[in-house]
Formats: structure tokens, sequence, C-alpha cells
């Protein structure tokens, strides 16, 4: 497999070199210009339904720690959607300070980190291998967090990260978590658009719906997803371990296409 990164020459900008997908026409992140959005008035409530009894595993891919579920309880549908989509996993996208770390932004702010909860079409696929390739093969729910009082919800998975503070390291999460404490309380604001997966590949297989609501982590909590390291044998010449921060892409260039709001 080929090496990418966040910086120098594995970073986004020669990513299209190995995956010539991230050169393509409908790539993610963007930003979301918020006077440029158009209101859609024919979204069907949005329908989350995540069981907590999902056993799942919480691993450091080296890019961001990746929470895989598999629970066939955990669907969503309506709103954009034509289609019933099952939670495959969720992570996230944060900074090296809490300055930055979102991948979209708003009106060119950035938020200091970016949850995404990646849902595959059960309806259209097979599997999830074939729907992250496909058109319409992947919806992600993503929610922006800022820097504010302490979320309870995250510590159940942040209680998680020492074990898999190497790359490669694996979790076994079996405790009652639902992963939808971690979205806002208002879930019918939201944006939506058509977009790609936001690390290589870079397939062009994803929905984005993005909560106008802001989740609030500490300052503490958003220190701990930065504990998390690159990868296990790499030394800074201190010895220190390098640790994973700045995990997210600029933003890209929109081509024409129109951000759909689900309100007014
Ligand atoms: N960052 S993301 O677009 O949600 C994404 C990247 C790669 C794989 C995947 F399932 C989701
Ligand atoms: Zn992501």
């Amino acid at each position: 497999p080929v090496a990418w990164g966040y910086e120098g020459d594995i970073g986004p900008c020669n990513w299209h070199k190995y995956f010539p997908k991230a050169g393509g026409k409908r790539q993610s992140p963007i930003d979301i210009d918020t006077s440029a959005t158009q209101y859609d008035g024919s979204f069907k409530p949005l329908r989350i339904h995540y069981d907590s009894h999902m056993c799942s595993s919480l691993t450091n891919n080296g890019h961001t720690f990746c929470m895989s579920v598999n629970s066939d309880q955990c669907n969503l549908s309506g709103g954009p959607l034509e289609d019933k989509y099952r939670l495959l996993q969720f992570h996230c996208h944060w900074g090296s300070d809490d300055t930055k770390g979102s991948e979209h932004t708003v009106d060119g702010h950035q938020y200091a980190a970016e949850l995404h909860l990646v849902h595959w079409n059960t309806d259209k696929f097979k599997s999830a291998d074939e729907a992250i390739e496909k058109n319409q093969g992947i919806a992600v729910l993503t929610a922006f967090i800022k820097a504010g009082k302490e979320h309870r919800g995250w510590n159940h998975v942040l209680s998680h990260f020492k074990d898999i503070k190497k790359v490669q390291g694996t979790s076994t999460v079996n405790e009652d978590f639902n992963p939808k404490c971690l979205l806002p309380e208002n879930q019918t604001d939201y944006w939506t658009y058509e977009g790609s997966l936001t690390t290589p590949p870079c397939h062009e297989s994803v929905r984005f719906i993005i909560f106008k609501e802001v989740v609030e982590v500490s300052s503490e909590q958003l220190a701990q997803f930065r504990s998390l390291c690159v990868c296990s044998s790499r030394k800074r010449d201190t010895g220190e371990d390098e640790h994973l921060v700045d995990n997210f892409r600029p933003i890209q260039p929109l081509n024409g296409r129109v951000v759909k709001a689900s309100f007014q």
C-alpha cells in the first residue's frame, strides 16, 4: 500500500499522484458559505436509530482513532437519503491546538475537531467494501466539536485511548455505549452535499450530513485526542513520540456544487 499523510511529500497536495480520485470534481471537505446554501423543504425527518448493545473495537490506524461497529441495528435513513444506511465506524479529525482541526469550515471558521459517523448503503450494496467506492454508497453524519464544557459521553471512548496509543493498537469496547450521545441535541438543522472520502483513496461516494449545532468537549478531552501516536517505530531526533495531530485535509473546490440546508 502507498503511504500517505498530512504533511511533506506524502501530504494532501500530492495524494492525487497515487490516488487519482483525489483530483476529482466532487472532493471533500469544503467550506460551507452559509449565504450560498439552498433551503430544501422536501427533506423528511432524519431517522437515526442506534442500539447500544453493539460491541465494537477501537483502533489507532495511524491516521485517526476508529471505532468500528458491528451491529446491524444501527441504521440511518430519511433526510436527504433515498436508502437505508448502516453504521460502519466513527472517527474524528483534530488539530495540534484548539484553534484548528475540523475538515469542513463554516464561513471560513475552522473548529477544534470534527466527528464522522460513517454509514454504508445496505439497500443498494452487499458490503461496505463495495459501497465505499460507489456513488450514494456512503453517508457520513458530521458534527463540529469546540472546546468548552466536558462531554461525559466522550469519556466512554477516551477511557480506551491508553490501549491504542501506539499505531495498530486495538481495544475491545463492550460497555453499553450508544454513539448517538456524541451528536448535538438539535438533529433537524443540518447542511448536506455530495462529496468524497476525505482521505485516500478519496472515492466520490459520500453524502455528507453536517449538523449546524456544535458539540462541546473540554480542552482536556481535546488534548486526549492528541495523545495518540502516529507510529511506534518512528522517533523524533529527541527520541520523542510523534503525536497524531492536524489530521484534516484542506478544503477542496466546490466546482458548482450547491450545499442544501434542512432549515431556513
Ligand atoms: N473521513 S471520511 O470521509 O469520513 C472517511 C475516510 C475514509 C474511509 C471512510 F469510511 C470515511
Ligand atoms: Zn473522517
